[in-house]
């Protein structure tokens, strides 16, 4: 047996990559495949020979079985995507050459497209350019991000759910290879410049910038569709087997042979002889299983190294807490810094039960291990003195040793976690690397290389299952003593990819429904656990989910992994029971300046705090969480009533606490779910567009509104331009103009004028007002007077994030007469079924356009929060929020469709 170390460049990163092969049996190596990656790169050099730039095996026999579609250089992977058969070429087909101008395919590929392809691919086109906003409004998702999905949904949409190990069916296959092709072919035209020398005459030569295929997809694009072929392969081979399939339903009537096949009796049931398979099948299935498993690790090692290259996005940067411990609560914390233990030691005091824990634990070390390498260069560079907040100065270099000792641990224990649970969901951290993401070509390598990954854990699991069948039929079976009930044999070690054969995640959601969760007891998880498997799935099979991806700014604050598995708590009432590890602490929490360190470390003084948690919206009002019922005894007795001169002499009013049902998943008491973006929104007429001025533009309004004098009103100030603005009629005194618009609203002025809708562009607007709310301070529900304003209405904000609520009254009964709609105090709302409410996330430098029924009918309204929730995840307005609502003043009476919100005609 012959052991080979092998490398190959991702991106810019080097990893190694290396795996261990057994010459005699032949198997693909990786090395093997390297050679043709690396015979199938030479692009500087033009002349090529008719063999040996194809798949030259290093150390193995040139082998048909092993690397036949490896004839010629690009070759090798695109002869794989000109369709199988042509069969059906009717009137409507035609060839197509190829000939952009390439960067590294050096062939013209020819196709055989039909006319219904075409329109495939113009519709395809269209909705990458509109970004998937069907509206062309420009509300849609990034090039990069629309490329990625599109991927992911290609993948879906072609391997589905692979349930049989069959040869994909040729329609199928087809649509794959032409799809793929096409929504690879940016990868053709990205270059770039790198430095040449050019012959100038006269002897001299000139340093010039040439353009070149650019580095990271030059090494990884034809390595994944050398992965992407081989997994084509293995599902081709799959004919003549001695396996077979029960068709759905048969599960029901079947041969029952364990608890886990009656529990998905729907779906096709895998049947071997009833002594089982031959050996030879079995040794076929073996080396298979051994090729895809190769497959699986390469895919997944170049989708980790791209997302490392893939930048955290700015916004989640700056909202991700800047201490590492910080990020990792207390528990996590000690574990990790208690340095004497190994890795296997702080997994069994993690004690992690479902994959839903893991991915916890990995979000929390991602982001301490992101703010611990951005102190590290703050410090090495010189950007940060070693100031602690104890005022003296510590050692730099101790305190350097000793976050590079934690990033190392946390790194390390990730790896570990990722290694032992392969196939877990992408991390909060990749999921808005993906969301955000701008670069096209990174976009595309991840998107490749995840679907890749995620085809061949199938395969592996459709293999297992055969395998485990078989094992049952035929206890003798070599694989059987991997398999059966009491076997102490470690199977990890010589057969790594049979760990593998681990669940599908549609049988993850329907297990629980039986009762158990992957052989632990999902009784005891909550079901905010359970339903991370929900997310699990699509971020698998769909774009990255929007519940994992928390929409947020710079001046939000953001409580990082506290929402998810977070259980909800309310005072105990009589009844009850009396005591509880539990506390409901009020008169404490951010809303009153004590923030979760200062409360936490108050409430250690009696033992160790599990966490602290927000007990509600209020931000005054926290739960305190002990391991121990009798820490929670004393801090209640000692606490309870009495000004804490370390928490400000606020004087704390504690209760025990009770866990309390989940609130269905999205919704707080009586908050409406936060929509990210308009679309989502769906009220007709109202726009968002996030990042409408920059960070620099953003600066200078704020200067220029601070520059001159406010107006205070009892909760907020304001300026008027234009024409002042009379809160007592909500209407403006036409008589008195104050005069233009200001100058540094020009430039805003002049992007609105460029708008696509006609109407709206056309609108001169006259009338501007700037709120300043203090964190906190919201706005009370109205319809900006149709009698006052007409047309759309423009609304920019900056400095600070707000939620903004709409409701559209249906009945006139209940809709707020015109006077009271003034300053309406928000009412409850819990057993109204007459008024429709949404509510819309606006961060800074977002602009808001109300038009159309959105303005006409719907009431707006910012409610008084000082935290808001998001989905899952909680924001503070942290700052003040200032707003430049630009409005026209109107000149003739009101003809809106809506008389029954229009005071003129009320
Ligand atoms: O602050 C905002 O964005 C909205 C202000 C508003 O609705 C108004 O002034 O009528
Ligand atoms: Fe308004």
């Amino acid at each position: 047996m012959m052991m080979m170390r092998t490398r190959l460049a991702c991106c810019t990163r080097d990893r190694e990559l290396s795996f261990d092969f057994d010459e005699q049996e032949r198997i693909m190596t990786y090395n093997g495949l390297e050679s043709c990656i690396l015979n199938n790169q030479s692009y500087e050099n033009e002349s090529r020979t008719s063999r040996g730039e194809g798949c030259v095996t290093d150390s193995l026999d040139d082998d048909e079985s092993s690397c036949s579609s490896s004839k010629d250089a690009f070759g090798s992977v695109s002869s794989k995507w000109l369709p199988g058969k042509r069969d059906d070429q009717g009137s409507d087909d035609w060839e197509l050459s190829e000939s952009p101008q390439h960067f590294y395919v050096k062939e013209k590929r020819s196709y055989a497209i039909r006319y219904s392809d075409v329109e495939t691919m113009k519709e395809k086109f269209a909705k990458l350019l509109l970004g998937e906003d069907v509206s062309g409004g420009r509300m849609g998702v990034t090039t990069a991000l629309a490329l990625s999905n599109a991927i992911t949904n290609l993948a879906a949409s072609v391997f589905g759910e692979l349930w049989k190990l069959e040869p994909l069916p040729e329609e199928r296959k087809s649509k794959w290879q032409r799809e793929m092709d096409w929504l690879l072919s940016p990868t053709n035209y990205m270059v770039e410049l790198v430095p040449a020398k050019q012959n100038a005459g006269n002897g001299r030569t000139l340093e010039i910038m040439t353009p070149k295929a650019r580095a990271d997809i030059h090494m990884n694009l034809p390595a994944l569709q050398k992965l992407d072929s081989m997994l084509l392969e293995t599902l081709d081979s799959m004919v003549n087997t001695e396996f077979w399939y029960a068709e759905v339903g048969s599960r029901a009537e079947g041969r029952n042979k364990s608890t886990r096949e009656s529990k998905r009796w729907w779906l096709p049931l895998p049947q071997v002889p009833a002594n089982g398979i031959s050996d030879m099948e079995r040794k076929k299935m073996l080396s298979q299983a051994k090729v895809v498993y190769q497959v699986f690790k390469a895919a997944k090692s170049i989708n980790e190294n791209v997302l490392l290259e893939m930048p955290v996005p700015s916004i989640i940067r700056d909202a991700l807490p800047k201490s590492g411990k910080a990020s990792l609560g207390e528990e996590l914390y000690k574990v990790l810094s208690e340095e004497s233990s190994s890795i296997e030691e702080m997994l069994n005091l993690l004690n992690l039960k479902s994959e839903h824990s893991v991915l916890d634990v990995i979000n929390k070390l991602e982001a301490a291990v992101f703010a611990w390498k951005e102190r590290i260069t703050e410090q090495v560079t010189g950007k940060s003195p070693v100031w602690t907040s104890w005022s003296f100065i510590k050692d730099p270099l101790s305190e350097l040793d000793k976050t590079e000792s934690l990033l190392q641990r946390a790194e390390a224990l990730i790896q570990h976690l990722k290694t032992k649970n392969p196939n877990l969901p992408q991390t909060f951290l990749e999921a808005t690397k993906i969301q955000y993401g701008k670069d096209v070509g990174h976009s595309i390598l991840e998107a490749y290389s995840r679907v890749l990954g995620n085809l061949a854990f199938s395969i592996l699991s459709r293999i297992g299952d055969i395998l485990q069948e078989d094992a049952v039929s035929n206890p003798n079976s070599p694989v059987a003593k991997y398999h059966l009930p009491g076997s102490k044999t470690n199977a990890n070690l010589e057969m790594p990819w049979l760990s593998l054969r681990v669940r599908h995640s549609l049988i993850n959601q329907m297990n629980p429904v039986d009762g158990k969760f992957n052989g632990f007891d999902a009784s005891s998880y909550n079901v905010s656990e359970i339903s991370c498997n929900e997310t699990k799935t699509s971020s698998v099979s769909a774009s990255p989910s929007l519940s994992r991806v928390w929409c947020i700014s710079k001046e939000a604050c953001i409580v990082i992994s506290k929402r998810m598995g977070v259980p909800r708590f309310r005072p105990a009432k009589a009844g009850d029971g009396e005591s509880s590890p539990n506390l409901f602490v009020a008169n404490c929490g951010p809303a009153v300046g004590l923030s979760y360190e200062a409360i936490e470390s108050v409430f250690s003084s009696f033992g160790t705090v599990k966490g602290v948690y927000a007990a509600d919206e209020s931000g005054a009002r926290v739960i305190v969480s002990y391991f121990d019922e009798s820490c929670a005894q004393s801090a209640l007795k000692s606490l309870n009533g009495c000004p804490c001169p370390d928490l400000g002499g606020r004087s704390l009013y504690i209760r025990y606490s009770v866990l309390q049902p989940p609130t269905p998943r999205g919704q707080v008491n009586n908050s409406v779910p936060v929509s990210l973006s308009t679309l989502e929104l769906n009220i007709p007429g109202i726009y968002l567009w996030h990042d409408f001025i920059s960070g620099k533009e953003e600066e200078e309004l704020l200067a220029a509104v601070d520059s001159r004098p406010w107006k205070n009103l009892a909760k907020r100030r304001v300026q008027h331009y234009g024409y002042e603005f009379c809160y007592d009629t909500r209407n403006v005194n036409t008589e008195k103009c104050l005069g233009e618009l200001p100058s540094f609203v020009s430039s805003i002025l002049e992007r609105i004028s460029s708008f696509p809708d006609i109407e709206t562009r056309s609108l001169v607007l006259d009338q501007l007002t700037a709120n300043e709310y203090p964190p906190g301070v919201g706005l009370s529900p109205h319809i900006d007077t149709h009698s006052a304003f007409e047309g759309s209405i423009f609304s920019l904000s900056l400095a600070g994030p707000c939620i903004m609520e709409f409701r559209r009254y249906l009945e006139a009964a209940s809709l707020p007469n015109a006077t009271s709609s003034i300053d309406m105090k928000v009412e409850n709302l819990d057993n109204c079924t007459s008024i429709l409410r949404r509510a819309i996330y606006m961060p800074p430098r977002s602009m808001l356009l109300l038009s159309g029924e959105g303005r006409y009918a719907w009431h707006h309204y910012i409610p008084h929060h000082k935290i808001d929730m998001v989905n899952d995840s909680v924001i503070r307005r942290a700052s003040r929020r200032v707003s430049f609502t630009f409005r026209k003043v109107r000149v003739g009476p009101c003809q809106c469709e809506f008389p029954e919100y229009c005071d003129s005609k009320r």
